[in-house]
């Protein structure tokens, strides 16, 4: 073992050892038995200092080595393997002079040469090919003068050089997470008092670090928040010993009240006492504010602002939870509102949504809920209310919603259907009372619109036999089960036949002979009826032209057009091309138009008119007196007739008020240059009143039934002898 007297060491590896290395002169005195007990004495101390510096050796937390003076390891401690990974037989007899760093050959040299020296670096070990961060101390052991060997004490960096490494990154991540994070980072002392405000504090909050330095919380608190955020909580903030999480208003340097979100951390010294606090805010008034819209959005209508049918049934829920004892839910669809947006475009569409959201909003109670459906479909819950109160309600709504709207300078008026459904009659849950408003609205719509209708429970037969039959009809055409029958029309002066009405038949296999009543309007809404319509145009037309071709005298034949098809943009040249294809004139074919259907539009049927007759298409108009014309445009169409509609035909007889309305109508036509025919006609009492007010056409079971095509031919005029020409497909006018 080595003592360390000034820059080197002095061995004293073993008694007998260090008896041999003392000195010469000292060994030479060593002469009687005195000096004999001397020498023991000397041995003693030896040893016991040898054992001293074993101890401190073998258990110091440096690792050490000893190598001799050919600089080959004679010994190591344990700090030493366990700093490097080492086992002792590795180490020792290993030769310092051929370890291949030359950093660390050069410092062992020097000590063999007798000088100090120190290596530090990455050294790689031969032995174990790690590569350890070094402080290696070596300090040469020379006996009398003479070098024999070195130590070398050995520090292991490594771990240290890790944990140094390790605090200068965390101090620069806490450096650039302070300067560049988007989060305020505040620390607070122990009364609240800013003592750390970071670049995004000054941000969020504007206040510079040194505006805000030294500043108790309140500055950033607006006043409702300063009074709650009292002492009382920022003491409790200081107390709570970890980190808590909360939003609150916050107040910015030009005034602005924002909304924060706050994260705080209480800063405590080793002995657990509250240094302060440490915040994190981040500004989240964008993030709430599309919060509360998102929310809103999933309860509202983004057009109207009214609430959405699930904020509805939520209403519903809550009233039925609160035991309301009644409770009516109003389904309101506008009339013709496609059509507005279809031809005046989505913007006046939405505009008159809007609009009469807001009428409907101004008619209901606080405690009634509006809500729109989608489209032009509103519902209203109404707490607490019966039929009659749902009725008398609505009265009052038709009347607001029908009012003219002066929209981006159109001045448009739609009528409104409405179903009424009552709970608990008609239903406990929202879903079915919802499905019953809907089917009764559905059948105040099917019943001519611009009316209301309460829930009958044999709706829900009715609503399965449309459906019944809107599925029969889909295939009814491809089956063969439709056909025309044609009703005849005499002219009442001549009492000649002068036309045919065709008229559409449905036989089904199951549900046999359908009325034109039951599935013309099941053939509308489910928008069929274009097809349909096509075929009825096409089989009355191809018929005429085989009774042509069969030798018979051309006879007009009346076709019944509907709102769908009337609306078709290219109407007159279908017709046009359809009599081209058949080798018709035009002046064969008649169209029947209803009242309503002709004066829904009335701007644009004037123009369609206009264009039929132009080709020498003759157009009536079916069921007058039922509807509402506009007589500044009656004048305007097109018309040839005007057919007085059945229900005042048939009472004639016993009604002079039915008489009445038919001889005004007569007078009103023969006004307008229009001739008139009555349908309907059931007896000769009826013709008689017909002839006397000077009624020009008749039809009706008192002439003949409807007849299928075959039956006709019994009444049309047979050519004698048959024409070639008309045989031919060539045509002859009457
Ligand atoms: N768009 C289309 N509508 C059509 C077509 N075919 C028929 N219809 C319309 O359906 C309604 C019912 O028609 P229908 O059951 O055929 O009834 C017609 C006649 O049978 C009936 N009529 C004729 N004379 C009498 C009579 O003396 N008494 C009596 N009770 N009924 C009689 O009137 C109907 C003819 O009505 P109109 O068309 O108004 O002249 C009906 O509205 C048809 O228009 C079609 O192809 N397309």
């Amino acid at each position: 073992m080595s003592t360390i007297e000034n820059d080197s060491a002095v061995w004293d590896a073993d008694a007998p050892h260090a008896a041999r290395e003392l000195s010469p002169c000292r060994q030479n005195m060593i002469n009687g038995p005195a000096d004999i007990k001397a020498k023991d004495v000397m041995l003693g101390v030896l040893q016991q200092r040898e054992a001293k510096y074993r101890q401190i050796f073998s258990h110091m937390a440096v690792g050490a080595l000893h190598f001799d003076a050919a600089g080959v390891v004679t010994d190591c401690n344990d700090s030493l393997l366990l700093h490097l990974s080492l086992r002792r037989e590795q180490v020792l007899g290993l030769s310092l002079l051929s370890v291949n760093d030359r950093k660390m050959l050069s410092a062992v040299q020097a000590v063999l040469a007798g000088q100090r020296s120190v290596y530090q670096g990455d050294y790689e070990s031969t032995l174990n090919h790690r590569v350890f961060a070094l402080r290696v101390e070596l300090i040469p052991v020379i006996v009398t003068g003479q070098v024999c060997g070195g130590i070398a004490l050995v520090e292991n960096l490594s771990g240290q050089r890790q944990t140094e490494h390790e605090l200068r990154a965390s101090r620069q991540r806490q450096h650039l997470l302070r300067e560049q994070t988007a989060l305020a980072m505040i620390e607070w002392d122990a009364h609240f008092c800013v003592r750390d405000w970071n670049p995004a504090a000054q941000k969020i909050f504007g206040h510079s670090r040194e505006q805000a330095l030294g500043r108790h919380a309140h500055f950033i608190l607006p006043e409702p928040a300063r009074q709650m955020l009292s002492e009382g909580v920022l003491e409790a903030l200081l107390k709570q010993h970890g980190g808590s999480h909360s939003q609150n208003a916050n107040l910015t340097r030009d005034g602005r009240i924002i909304e924060c979100e706050w994260f705080n951390t209480t800063l405590v010294d080793e002995s657990g006492c509250t240094l302060g606090v440490i915040s994190l805010a981040q500004d989240v008034t964008e993030r709430e504010q599309t919060g509360r819209q998102l929310r809103y959005l999933a309860r509202h209508d983004s057009l109207t602002g009214l609430i959405n049918r699930a904020s509805l049934a939520e209403q519903f829920t809550s009233a039925i939870a609160a035991r309301i004892p009644s409770l009516a839910l109003v389904f309101i669809d506008l009339d013709g509102f496609k059509h507005i947006n279809d031809t005046l475009g989505h913007t006046v569409g939405d505009a008159l949504l809007c609009l009469q959201a807001q009428r409907l909003s101004a008619q209901v109670r606080h405690s009634d809920s509006v809500a729109r459906l989608g489209g032009d479909e509103f519902i209203l819950l109404l707490p607490d209310s019966d039929a009659e109160d749902a009725v008398a309600l609505i009265q009052r709504l038709s009347e607001q919603l029908a009012l003219p709207c002066a929209v981006e300078g159109h001045d448009i008026s739609v009528t409104s259907s409405i179903g009424i459904a009552l709970y608990p009659q008609d239903g406990s849950d929202f879903d079915t009372l919802l499905r019953c408003a809907d089917m009764a609205m559905y059948h105040a719509k099917r019943d001519g619109r611009n009316t209301w209708r309460c829930f009958q429970p044999d709706l829900l037969a009715r609503s399965a036999r449309h459906l019944q039959l809107e599925s029969a009809l889909r295939h009814a055409q491809e089956r063969g089960e439709l056909s025309l029958h044609y009703q005849p029309q005499y002219d009442i002066a001549s009492r000649q036949l002068i036309g045919l009405e065709a008229l559409l038949r449905w036989q089904h296999p199951g549900l046999g002979w359908v009325s034109p009543l039951e599935f013309i309007p099941v053939a509308e809404e489910s928008g069929m009826i274009i097809a349909l319509g096509d075929w009825v145009l096409h089989q009355a037309l191809s018929q005429l032209c085989d009774w042509q071709q069969a030798g018979y005298l051309p006879v007009r034949v009346a076709v019944n057009l509907s709102a769908a098809q009337f609306q078709q943009a290219n109407l007159p040249q279908q017709i046009a091309s359809l009599l081209e294809t058949y080798h018709l004139p035009a002046r064969l074919l008649e169209l029947e138009l209803t009242e309503s259907v002709a004066m829904r539009r009335p701007q644009e049927a004037v123009a369609i008119l206009g264009a039929l007759e132009a080709m020498g298409i003759k157009v009536s108009i079916d069921d007058f007196g039922t509807g509402y014309s506009s007589l500044s445009y009656l004048k305007r169409l097109s018309l040839e007739t005007l057919k007085i509609d059945r229900s005042f035909v048939t009472d004639m007889a016993d009604d002079a008020d039915d008489r009445a309305i038919v001889q005004a109508i007569i007078s009103l036509a023969r006004t307008l240059g229009l001739k008139t025919l009555a349908e309907g006609v059931e007896t000769a009492e009826q013709l008689q009143w017909l002839q006397q007010y000077g009624c020009d056409r008749v039809q009706g079971y008192y002439f003949s039934r409807p007849l299928p095509a075959g039956d006709v031919l019994a009444l049309l005029t047979r050519l004698d002898p048959p024409d070639e020409s008309l045989l031919a497909g060539r045509l002859r006018h009457v």
